[in-house]
């Protein structure tokens, strides 16, 4: 690592007082301190509330306070979405050349949509910037602001991810031109980056910038401005959620142009190694790092203590994400464009990982994540470029990469100011390095084998020492732990054991409530069935009464039949009036036309008369002369006359062959209404027969199932009954049989008690005995005593033999008061037991005797509710019973109606026989009494046939329109 020479230089330190604003202060206050207060702090997250990245900063303020501005405005940034930018470049020469039809279309400022034939997505980002954007566009909306943000001591990323060609390498790097110290138009976001990042540090008093370029390539990082040849490690870093490159060149740089030729150089290598290993550049992701190191200082609160913030921004170009087969990649190609799609995968599945809020993101499954680590849901600022071609023939590829841009849009990160250092220590820090590696520098030069020197090596063996000390402890931590584990497992043992206690205490407690619950089951199924009776009963009365409405509608369609009948009877009455009418006025007719003809036969005889006369009146007076005139005329009369006679035969003729007609076609109709009358009275019949028939069967089956239901019901009845009674005998019995166990058993225990009693009593008296053989013993033993001594005392002297009898005998009165005294006790205790024993034989009585009280009143209760059920259940035997037989009185008595609708019928039948016969003589009696006129009866006829029929048909017969309809 080179030492920076500009690190911390004395420049001209700037006049921080005259920064105007409290607030810029107050950032600076708490950017720098890493003592500052969480108050101190959350007035920051409070500013930042109205705070936004995209703030333009106007006005006359120097660059340093713009700096602080911005600083101010995004330190407090606290949660913020990855910002995704999409750029779309033209078609390249290749694609024109291929005439590639153009798919990418940029509706709005933050759209691009996409044509997939002939369907259009469009998908929103934070800009789009389509092929007219310009280098410095992109860089002003993209890197600018984060420039500002490193400054404050934030970390920040924007990478570049697209199909092979789009233009990645273009936007990152773009053209560095040969003169470093000016910016070419086409110049990318690095050497536009490291250009305004010193000119933003020219306000600032002392830094030092450091650059760092790196390739990840097969999952090996080389670097692009150190040795190539090393592959570089990365290693946790300690305690920290980010990663370090180990031996990694780190060159500080004094100017942008210093910079620019360090980006030149890496590109350069990059290129070349590209050349050699055929388009390596697509296949490779390349990392240029910018870190700033500044210094700071807060003259008011730390008495004026420096700082060092740091802030650091890295930019990626990420190797091109086409799809294998579609390159037509091969052996060596395949496994490059496998490992950077490898690579690319994992950091799918990362920013799939951290969309999703998964416990578990799989940084560690590719370097590249690793490295990209804090940049993806970390504590850095983010942002991600998406390159597309507008050509159809990448059409495959720029959905997937705006598919992965759009879902890297919901990744949230939580940018965090790096640690602000104290000056001192960074320096004490570094001082310590550089001493240290000056240590192993001469170690190396001087000494064979171990590099190091003696303090080097001494702090290696003490550090080993602690090592060793360090694995004792945690040996015997884990014998404590294992101790401990043995323990928790023969408690577990035991728990297990107690466990298994409960549990089987818990199978007995189960099967005892599945017993209970069985005989509840069984109880509910007595119920179920029960119900089911009850239920049945109910159905044979909904039953019956629906037979009954069923013989009332019979009996109602009867009625309406006799009403038919009726009808028929009355309209045959009415026809028959009409017929009778009618023949009259034949009669008359025919009257009037004889009447009518015989006058004019009279008229025309009289005219004949006449005219004979006045022939006889001529002939008189013409005296024969002219008698074969009067011949002539004779002739002309007789033949004029003749004439008439014909023309009235036929008028007479025509007459009555006109009537013969009109009363033959009436009679045609009369006996077509007759022949319609009797299909009506067959139907009627049929229909009559067929409902008779119903009944009876209906009858039948009613009875049948009445017989079945009482059968069933009593069979039933009579099992619950004697299952019942089965059930309270034996419950009965089995309470007896309990109380009856009881009760020997307290009778045995009374009478233990009693017998104890009865052997203290007995005892008592030999006790007592006892006691008085051994105050007889005693008497017998003084007695004794006595003896002797009187006879010791026989040579004694009387006045002290007699002292010490007196002595003696106080001495045994002494004796003997105590031994009554021990009797008196020894009997007041027995007095005593005897009296506690009394007391618990009393005790065990009123006990006892209550418990067996109330089992007793319990067995007369429980008989009493026996009996109560059985009392219910009779009177609900004999209630049912009766119910039966009502219902059977019922099924009689619709019987009986049913007989009598039957007898009903039958007389009907005969009525409807007796009317039909009637009609047929009536109707032969009409046949001979037809003659004269017939149109009134054809006309009469034919209405009744057009109207009256059909709608007694339909009533009687249920049929319309030629429809067959039921009538029940
Ligand atoms: N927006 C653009 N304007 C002008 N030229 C562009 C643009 N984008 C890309 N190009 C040109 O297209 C070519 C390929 O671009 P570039 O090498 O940047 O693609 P890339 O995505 O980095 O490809 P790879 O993944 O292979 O590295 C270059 O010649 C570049 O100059």
């Amino acid at each position: 690592m080179e030492i920076p020479n500009i690190l911390f230089q004395k420049k001209q330190r700037a006049d921080l007082a005259a920064r105007s604003g409290t607030e810029i202060a107050a950032s600076e206050h708490a950017a720098t301190h890493s003592t500052a207060t969480a108050a101190q702090r959350r007035i920051f997250t409070g500013l930042s509330a109205t705070s936004s990245t995209t703030a333009t900063f106007t006005g006359t303020r120097s660059e340093l306070e713009k700096i602080t501005f911005f600083s101010t405005l995004l330190f407090t940034v606290m949660l913020s979405n990855i910002k995704v930018y999409v750029r779309c470049r033209a078609r390249n020469e290749r694609e024109v050349a291929e005439n590639a039809g153009v798919v990418v279309s940029v509706p709005s400022r933050e759209q691009i949509a996409v044509c997939s034939g002939a369907h259009q997505r469009t998908y929103a980002f934070d800009r789009v910037f389509g092929a007219e954007s310009d280098q410095e566009s992109i860089f002003e909306t993209v890197a600018e602001p984060m420039l500002a943000q490193i400054l404050a001591g934030y970390n920040c990323t924007v990478f570049a991810y697209g199909q092979t060609g789009t233009g990645k390498t273009h936007t990152m790097v773009g053209n560095l031109g040969a003169d470093h110290s000016r910016l070419p138009t086409d110049a990318g976001i690095i050497p536009r980056a490291v250009h305004k990042l010193f000119e933003l540090l020219r306000s600032v008093p002392d830094y030092s910038v450091k650059v760092s370029f790196i390739e990840l390539y097969n999952e090996n990082i080389r670097d692009l401005l150190g040795d190539e040849s090393r592959p570089l490690k990365i290693f946790d870093e300690a305690g920290k959620k980010s990663v370090l490159v180990h031996g990694i060149h780190e060159v500080y740089i004094r100017t942008a142009a210093e910079g620019l030729r360090l980006a030149a150089q890496g590109s350069e290598r990059r290129k070349v190694a590209s050349t050699r290993c055929n388009d390596l550049s697509s296949r490779s992701h390349a990392v240029f790092s910018i870190t700033v190191h500044m210094r700071t200082q807060d003259s008011h609160k730390m008495g004026g203590e420096e700082f060092v913030k740091v802030g650091k921004l890295n930019l990626v170009d990420l190797g091109g994400s086409e799809n294998i087969s579609r390159s037509g990649a091969t052996n060596q190609r395949a496994k490059e464009a496998g490992m950077i799609n490898q690579s690319l995968l994992t950091l799918g599945r990362v920013i799939n990982a951290l969309v999703a809020n998964s416990p578990h993101i799989p940084y560690r499954e590719s370097k590249l994540t690793r490295l990209l680590q804090d940049s993806l849901g970390g504590r850095t600022c983010t942002s991600i470029i998406a390159t597309l071609s507008p050509a159809k023939t990448s059409l495959e590829e720029t959905l997937s990469t705006l598919e992965y841009a759009h879902t890297a849009k919901s990744i949230r990160n939580r940018p965090q100011v790096n640690e602000v250092v104290n000056k001192k220590t960074l320096i004490s820090e570094y001082m310590d390095e550089i001493e240290r590696l000056t240590r192993d520098l001469n170690a190396a030069r001087t000494q064979n084998g171990v590099y190091l020197d003696e303090a080097s090596y001494e702090q290696l063996c003490r550090e080993s020492e602690s090592r060793r000390i360090r694995v004792e402890e945690l040996e015997a931590r884990v014998g404590g732990q294992q101790d401990r584990f043995e323990r928790a497992r023969e408690r577990i043992d035991a728990l297990e054991t107690q466990l298994e206690h409960e549990q089987a205490a818990k199978l007995e407690l189960e099967a005892q409530r599945r017993r209970a619950e069985g005989r509840l089951a069984q109880a509910v199924a007595e119920t179920r069935q029960l119900q089911d009776t009850l239920r049945a009963y109910r159905k044979t009365s909904a039953d019956a009464t629906a037979l009954a409405d069923q013989l009332h509608a019979h009996q109602g369609h009867r009625g309406r039949l006799e009403r038919a009948l009726d009808a028929n009877q009355l309209r045959w009455q009415e026809t028959r009036g009409h017929v009778t009418a009618f023949a009259q006025q034949l009669d008359g007719s025919l009257a009037g036309a004889a009447a009518a003809t015989s006058g004019e036969l009279g008229a025309l005889w009289d005219a004949i008369r006449g005219d004979l006369a006045a022939v006889a009146a001529e002939m008189a007076r013409l005296n024969s002369s002219s008698v074969g005139q009067l011949r002539a005329r004779c002739v002309e009369s007789r033949d004029e006359f003749g004439t008439r006679v014909g023309v009235l035969d036929g008028g007479v003729q025509r007459l009555l062959g006109a009537v013969e007609r009109d009363v033959a076609a009436a009679f045609g109709l009369f006996l077509e209404r007759l022949a319609a009358d009797r299909e009506l009275v067959t139907c009627l019949r049929e229909e009559l027969r067929q409902r008779d028939d119903q009944i009876v069967r209906e009858q039948s089956e009613l009875r049948k199932y009445v017989e079945e239901t009482l059968a069933q019901r009593r069979l039933v009845l009579d099992q619950e009954s004697a299952e019942l009674v089965r059930l309270v005998r034996q419950t009965v019995e089995q309470q007896a049989g309990r109380q009856k166990a009881e009760l020997a058993g307290v009778e045995e225990h009374v009478t233990g008690v009693l017998e104890a009693l009865e052997q203290m009593h007995r005892d008592r008296p030999d006790v007592l005995a006892q006691v008085d053989s051994r105050l007889a013993d005693d008497e017998t033993c003084v007695a004794a005593q006595s003896g002797t001594l009187r006879q010791r005392l026989d040579g004694w002297h009387v006045a002290e033999w007699e002292k010490t009898l007196a002595r003696f005998r106080d001495e045994f009165v002494a004796w003997d008061d105590v031994r009554l005294e021990q009797v008196d006790d020894v009997s007041r205790k027995l007095c005593e037991n005897l009296g506690r024993l009394e007391a618990c034989v009393g005790e065990l009585e009123t006990k006892f005797g209550s418990t067996v009280a109330l089992r007793v009143r319990g067995l007369h209760e429980l008989q009493a509710r026996c009996s109560g059920v059985l009392r219910d259940l009779n009177a609900e035997l004999e209630q049912s019973l009766a119910g039966c037989a009502g219902l059977e009185d019922e099924s009689k008595m619709q019987e009986t109606q049913i007989s009598e609708a039957i007898a009903r019928c039958g007389q009907l039948s005969s009525a409807v026989a007796a009317v039909n016969d009637d009609l047929a003589t009536r109707l032969e009696k009409l046949e001979e009494a037809l003659g004269g006129d017939k149109t009134p009866l054809k006309r009469s006829w034919n209405d009744d046939k057009e109207n009256v029929l059909p709608a007694r048909k339909e009533r009687v017969l249920g049929v319309k329109d030629g429809n067959a309809r039921s009538v029940m």
